[in-house]
Parts: structure tokens; sequence; C-alpha cells
């Protein structure tokens, strides 16, 4: 059986070749079947060298003599992230496991350097070797981020804000539920999972969002679909929508359904929800949840939402979700902090299409939400702006006294980034 470490490094491999971290380390953790010990010490080194990989490389680049493959690579970030960051574990005991690593791994031949290169910096006192260069370069090592990221945060917030929000992109991020009023209400969840063994906390948000402390995904509350998991910020741009029980509603980018959920809820599952996503294979996410959670009024269709299909019909709520560079989620997703420019360049245009094409669903008097996970005006009023410019037949709706968008900052021990905007179809 593979040790918590090496099924830890095995799976940042593969995110290294491209895979989405969450979907690879639930593969890895599945096939591992490692104890609940071991699975929530493989989560945290998992997550913590992703989120920690440019200050773990500076460190590793300051002690290595001689190049490195991708493994021994990998194994040394995990060994100098136990040194740097786990106070749980002992020190020789990082060293010594990290040198088991490499032999276990088939790399015994650099099974001395990994050793020498540890022991070295166990000397030094695991202190984190000097940064030179700019706030630019400070900031990447400080908080691990790539030079896209940090430049575009700087660029958008000065200095200050862009550290606030980089050090809310280290460390695990609340988990946040929403209870599904379509089978149960908070207070029956909470005594649910206690009677099955869950010793949950929690703090109620609004309505049925709640903040949970414990692992309630695992539990038989969850498989009765009495509640999905999804940040506070998310839920509250499906909210915005405001459809009523019997309203036809479009949701264009909706995999893997959490807003569509939310949705669902507040239309007391009466009505038409028609979700659609481009990609058919993500869609399946989206019905799964959606028998789990016994709703019934939400359909599926594979759609490219850049496409208009006037055979869909009108809509009085058409959700605009778009895909984005996820500036406001780092935390939970730490490899988009390694994106180059490459990755960002095409969104505006995109999601400005998406939003242009949706638009064309919209009743009279029907209402539209465009959001998004990011942070960046690019992608958020600058979309929006241009479009009410450019079509005159729509106009802002306001959130009460509120304005008729909003962007929310990634807070430590709070919810994600977000951007919410609002407008209404007039003519
Ligand atoms: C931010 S995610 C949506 C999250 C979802 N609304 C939720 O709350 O669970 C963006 C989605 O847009 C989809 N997407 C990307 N390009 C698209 C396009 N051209 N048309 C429709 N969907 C697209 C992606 O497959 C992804 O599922």
């Amino acid at each position: 059986m593979k040790s918590s470490r090496q099924v830890a490094a095995e799976a940042l491999l593969r995110v290294e070749r491209g895979g989405y971290s969450q979907l690879t380390l639930d593969a890895a953790l599945t096939k591992a079947r490692l104890s609940v010990r071991d699975a929530a010490f493989c989560t945290a080194l998992f997550y913590g060298v992703l989120e920690r990989r440019l200050t773990l490389d500076h460190c590793i680049a300051a002690y290595a003599r001689h190049p490195l493959s991708d493994t021994v690579a990998q194994i040394l970030r995990l060994s100098f992230y136990q040194l740097l960051y786990l106070d749980a574990v002992p020190r020789h005991a990082a060293v010594d496991e990290g040198v088991n690593l490499t032999r276990a791994m088939g790399q015994a031949r650099a099974s001395g350097m990994v050793n020498g290169m540890l022991r070295s910096f166990l000397r030094d006192g695991c202190r984190l070797p000097p940064v030179e260069g700019d706030a630019t370069a400070h900031l990447m090592i400080e908080y691990s981020c790539g030079e896209a990221v940090v430049r575009r945060l700087l660029e958008t917030y000065g200095e200050e804000s862009a550290r606030e929000i980089l050090a809310a992109s280290i460390g695990r991020p609340p988990l946040y539920i929403r209870v599904n009023p379509l089978k149960t209400d908070p207070d029956t969840l909470l005594s649910h999972l206690e009677k099955h063994g869950c010793a949950a906390k929690a703090r109620l948000l609004d309505g049925n969002c709640l903040e949970m402390s414990g692992d309630p995904v695992h539990t038989v509350s969850h498989k009765l679909g009495y509640f999905h998991v999804q940040d506070y910020c998310s839920q509250q741009a499906a909210l915005a929508l405001e459809p009523a029980p019997g309203s036809r509603v479009l949701d264009c980018c909706a995999a893997p359904g959490s807003k569509s959920f939310v949705l669902a809820g507040l239309m007391e599952d009466r009505g038409e929800i028609l979700a659609c996503d481009a990609s058919a294979g993500r869609l399946s996410l989206v019905e799964a949840g959606a028998k789990r959670l016994g709703i019934s009024c939400i359909a599926v269709r594979a759609q490219d939402g850049t496409v208009y299909e006037p055979s869909l019909g009108l809509f009085d709520r058409v959700l605009c979700d778009v895909p984005c560079s996820g500036l406001g989620v780092l935390r939970r997703k730490p490899e988009i902090k390694y994106r180059d420019e490459e990755a960002f360049g095409g969104l505006p245009a995109l999601q400005y299409k998406i939003l242009e094409t949706a638009a064309n669903y919209l009743k009279r008097d029907g209402m539209l939400v465009y959001s998004t996970c990011t942070i960046l005006p690019g992608e958020n009023e600058r979309v929006v702006s241009r479009f009410l410019r450019e079509h005159p037949a729509f106009a802002p709706a306001p959130f009460g006294e509120d304005d008729w968008h909003s962007t929310h900052l990634p807070e430590i021990g709070g919810g994600d980034g977000f951007f919410i905007s609002r407008i209404r179809r007039v003519e």
C-alpha cells in the first residue's frame, strides 16, 4: 500500500501535467484507500504544496547543486513544505520520510542528494532564503503566486490590497453549504447530522446558507440530498436572480450546477430551469446533483453559450455565470495562481459574446445576472458596461438600495471573490 506522501507526490505530478487539482486528488484518494487520518494528511500535503509551490521552489533553488527530475523536485517540495509549515511533523521525520519516498518512487540514485539538501536546510534553521527584486518578485515568493496574476492584482488594486488578496489565497477556505429547502431546513439538517455521528457546528448566514465545521460531506445527510456544498458568495449570485415558483429560467454556463440547485429551491421545484453548458461531460454533474437533491424542474442541454438557438424560446430569468480567470477562488484552485498571461487574454471577448447571446433569450421585463468568480474589472464591470452601452434595450437593475453590480474581494475566513451584476430588459 502506498504512503500518504507518495499518493500526494503522484497526484501533484499529475496536476503538473495539466490535471485539475480537486478531480486529481479525489481520484487518487479513491484509488489509494488510505485511512481517514492518512487521507486528511495527504490532502493537507497536496493542497499545501500546490499553494506554496513558488515559495518552496525558491528554497529548493537555494540548496540544489544539480538539475532535478520532475519526480525528485516534487519529493523535495513535499519535504520542504513539511519542514517550513507543518509543525506537527517532527523535522527529522520529514527528512527521513523524504529520503524513503525518493527510494519508493524509483529515484534511489537521488536519495543521497535529497538527504543532503534537507539536512542543510535543517541546519540553517529552515528559514526562507532572502528574496531579491521589486514588489512583484517579493509578492510572488511570499505568497507563492505567478507573475501574471501578481502583476494584474498590483495594477488593479495596488500593493496593500494585492497583499490582502494574496494572503486570502493561502489556507483552507471555510466550508459553506446550501440547505435544500425541498427536503429539509437548517435545524432539522443539523440534528440529522448529529444523530448520524457528524459533530458539525454551524453558523447560519442567511435563510439556507450554513458555514460548517466537521465533515458533513461524507454523511448520510449528504447522500439523502439535504444540502449541497457551495461558497457563500456563489450562493448570493444565484439569489440575485430572484426567480419565482413557475418561472422559466436559463442557466447558460450551468455545470456543475450549484447555482441551478439554489434557483430550483427558490422556485420550490416549480417551473423550468434549462441548464446549459458547452461541456456535455460536465452536464452529467448537474444531472447527478439534481437527482440527489430531488429536483425535477432542471433539464440539461449541451449548448455553446456563444451560439444563439432561437428554438429555446424566451425566459423570465437568465443566469450568465461565465468562464473566467478565477482570481476570486485561488485558495480553492491553487493551480490558477501559476497560469500565464495567455490563459487570461481571450476571456473578456468570450464573456462578452456569451452575455450578448444570452440576452437574446430574455423576455421584456425579464432579469439577467452576469457573474464571475474573478475580481478583475476587465472581465466584470467592463464587459457588462460595454454591453449596456451597445444594447439600449437593457438597463441596470439595482439590488434594493445597493448598486446594480458589486465585487466581493476574497476574505480570510469569509466568502470567495465574486462579481455579481444584474440587468433588466426594458424594451
Ligand atoms: C464558472 S463555471 C459555472 C459554474 C456553475 N454556474 C455553478 O454554479 O455550478 C463556467 C462554466 O462555463 C462553461 N463554459 C465554458 N465555455 C462555455 C461556452 N462557450 N458556452 C457555455 N458554457 C461554457 C464551463 O464548462 C463551465 O462549466
